[in-house]
């Protein structure tokens, strides 16, 4: 019976005429059967077929319903696939045994069904995500090699007139100079390829037919050697394949949710990336070793620019002077210009290297590849022993990606009270984890008012108060009680540490707030302000937080994809919910 596959059922009418009768009926299979396989409900049918006759109706979640037994002395066959039951009534209590018994067995019939189908269900939707990325992959690859052919045969035979170049050229400046404001649903990697090397055509990528040359000069320094990418946001509604990041429409009076939020975002590289920083966690041997085995690896993909840290230049050259050709960001200036010369981003260490990267890019950063060389590993997914595979298939693209949110703090200082010199210390901050603030030495209680959007929230009266994005949720903010959430949701979490209180729960709020955490001036205490765990800097009575979602994420590549990386390191890292299986009940089936 093809009802009995659909998984979700309930028995609706297990009648008699006599109240009794009807008790008696209901209750027996209702005890018996299995409460998450069956809903029993009371529902009195027809008179006409008298007190020995318990007629029932399976009903689908849907609401077909199919008639299983009637008559006092029937059986019926229910058969499913190859899964059956016997339904039999007999004058006397034995019908009811039975009826329950059949009622047990179809259960157990049906949970199985149900359990097989969740399982085929998710592997049909991984073969489904696994087929989208390989169709993905195969037209992006032929979207290149008819574009390297076009270029072929306009190089070959017909020579570009000036007005064409000048109008690419003019386009090409404003795609540059648009890319902060990217069109719904598709954000533009930051600049064009400036050189147009032969590397780029092993690998069958676009190249800039006009190698640029007709960038004016301070766009060409600001532009220097950059590969290009797309992001594009999975489309939810592939029926009318909407691809832009609308949430809500109003059609015709009706408020709608048009597309979700929380959507995969794919990278596609439009050139292949030319530049990469390497960064280490330091004083590790085998991250060291490591990092010797990639950059040799890497120059053999004809990777250009390969830049690591001046102290690990230092360690590399000290080994052999075949490493110069590996660049480093000698001054602030160039680490501050760091984003507009590297491609992707290499970690090798732990979460602590990944958020020491996204420190050093006070604005808009390139992809981010985190190999795990730590302990912990949250956000480090990805396997070092694999570094050769899994570089080889992200510099090809398309790969997924995780859009981890930053908050951008800024510390506003009341110069009345200031105690001491804090003008060498930064007031801008963006963190990739959390701001916290704390009490320090002090062993007053800390007392932190709080605002969002100009509301007063609350008044923190505990050892302090870490704001946090979602990716810190699973951080600090986890240790002090609150909630895990995923790192695409966007939101900002208020969790206090340790609060002098019964009720101070934490909080998420949305992510365009901005949150304003100020000292009284008649404060007690002392108040410390960390960032991802750095750059302690204590506040005085008066000086103020001010903490709102920066426009700035890290686009941290996902190993698999952004939901499945996520749950495998909250079971993985923090073992959530770890706990024994029951053991299943193996003890006969004893009626009352
Ligand atoms: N009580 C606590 O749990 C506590 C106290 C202070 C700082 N921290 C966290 O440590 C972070 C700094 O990390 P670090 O490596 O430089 O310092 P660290 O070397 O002291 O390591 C802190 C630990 O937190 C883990 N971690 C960091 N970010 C994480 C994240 N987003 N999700 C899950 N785990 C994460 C790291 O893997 C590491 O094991 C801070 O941003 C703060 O969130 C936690
Ligand atoms: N390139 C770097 N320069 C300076 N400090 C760094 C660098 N990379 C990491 N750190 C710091 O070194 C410390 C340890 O790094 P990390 O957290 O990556 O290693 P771990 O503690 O072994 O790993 P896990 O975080 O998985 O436990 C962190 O405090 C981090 O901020």
């Amino acid at each position: 019976m093809d009802l009995l596959s659909q998984g979700s059922f309930a028995v609706l009418g297990l009648s008699s005429a006599r109240e009794s009768a009807l008790q008696d009926c209901v209750a027996l299979p209702c005890r018996l059967t299995r409460p998450h396989s069956f809903k029993l409900s009371k529902r009195i049918s027809q008179d006409r077929f008298g007190p020995r006759s318990f007629p029932c109706r399976l009903e689908h979640d849907n609401g077909k319903e199919s008639r299983i037994e009637s008559g006092p002395v029937r059986s019926q066959k229910v058969d499913s696939d190859g899964l059956g039951s016997m339904l039999t009534t007999q004058n006397g209590t034995g019908h009811l045994i039975e009826f329950s018994d059949a009622l047990h067995t179809v259960a157990k019939a049906l949970e199985e069904v149900a359990v097989k189908r969740a399982h085929a269900q998710a592997e049909a939707a991984q073969w489904k995500h696994k087929y989208e990325m390989e169709l993905l992959r195969s037209a992006h690859l032929e979207r290149l090699l008819a574009d390297n052919a076009a270029l072929d045969s306009s190089r070959q035979g017909y020579p570009l007139a000036m007005s064409d170049v000048e109008t690419d050229a003019d386009e090409l400046r404003a795609s540059n100079l648009s890319t902060q404001k990217p069109p719904n649903g598709c954000l533009n990697g930051s600049s064009q390829s400036k050189e147009n090397s032969s590397n780029q055509r092993v690998l069958g990528y676009n190249t800039d037919p006009f190698n640029n040359l007709y960038l004016d000069t301070q766009l060409e320094e600001e532009v220097s050697d950059k590969a290009s990418f797309t992001l594009t946001w999975d489309p939810v509604d592939e029926r009318r394949q909407r691809q832009n990041h609308d949430l809500v429409s109003f059609e015709s009076g009706n408020i709608n949710t048009e597309v979700r939020s929380n959507k995969q975002i794919t990278l596609v590289w439009k050139s292949p990336p030319r530049s990469i920083f390497i960064l280490l966690k330091p004083n590790a041997v085998t991250v060291q070793q490591l990092c010797k085995e990639m950059v040799w690896w890497l120059r053999e993909q004809n990777v250009a620019n390969i830049f690591v840290e001046p102290r690990v230049k230092a360690g590399l050259l000290k080994e052999s002077t075949d490493f110069d050709f590996i660049q480093t960001c000698e001054t602030d200036k160039q680490l501050m210009d760091i984003n507009k010369r590297v491609d992707l981003v290499i970690t090798l260490g732990g979460d602590g290297t990944m958020l020491w990267a996204a420190s050093l890019f006070k604005g808009p950063m390139p992809p981010l590849v985190a190999f795990s060389m730590g302990s912990l590993g949250f956000m480090t997914k990805f396997q070092s022993s694999l570094y050769r595979e899994s570089l080889q298939a992200i510099m090809r693209g398309p790969a997924y990606i995780t859009l981890r949110h930053r908050l951008h703090c800024q510390i506003i200082r009341n110069s009345s009270t200031a105690d001491g010199d804090t003008s060498s210390e930064p007031s801008e901050y963006l963190v990739l984890n959390e701001v916290s603030i704390d009490r320090g030495m002090s062993s007053a209680l800390s007392n932190l008012e709080c605002f969002c959007d100009g509301h007063f929230v609350t008044i923190v009266q505990g050892d302090g108060l870490i704001i946090s994005s979602p990716s810190g949720s699973t951080a600090y903010s986890l240790a002090a009680g609150g909630s895990v959430v995923h790192p695409q949701v966007p939101g900002i979490l208020f969790t206090p540490i340790c609060p002098h209180s019964l009720s101070f729960r934490p909080l998420i709020l949305p992510d365009y707030v901005t949150l304003r955490v100020q000292l009284p001036l008649n404060c007690r205490g002392q108040a410390w302000a960390s960032f991802d765990g750095k750059g302690r800097q204590q506040l005085w009575g008066g000086d103020a937080l001010i903490v709102r979602m920066s426009e700035w994420p890290v686009p941290a590549v996902c190993e698999k994809e952004s939901s499945g990386d996520f749950l495998r390191s909250v079971r993985e890292s923090l073992h959530w919910n770890r706990r024994n299986i029951q053991l299943a009940d193996e003890r006969p089936f004893y009626p009352n």
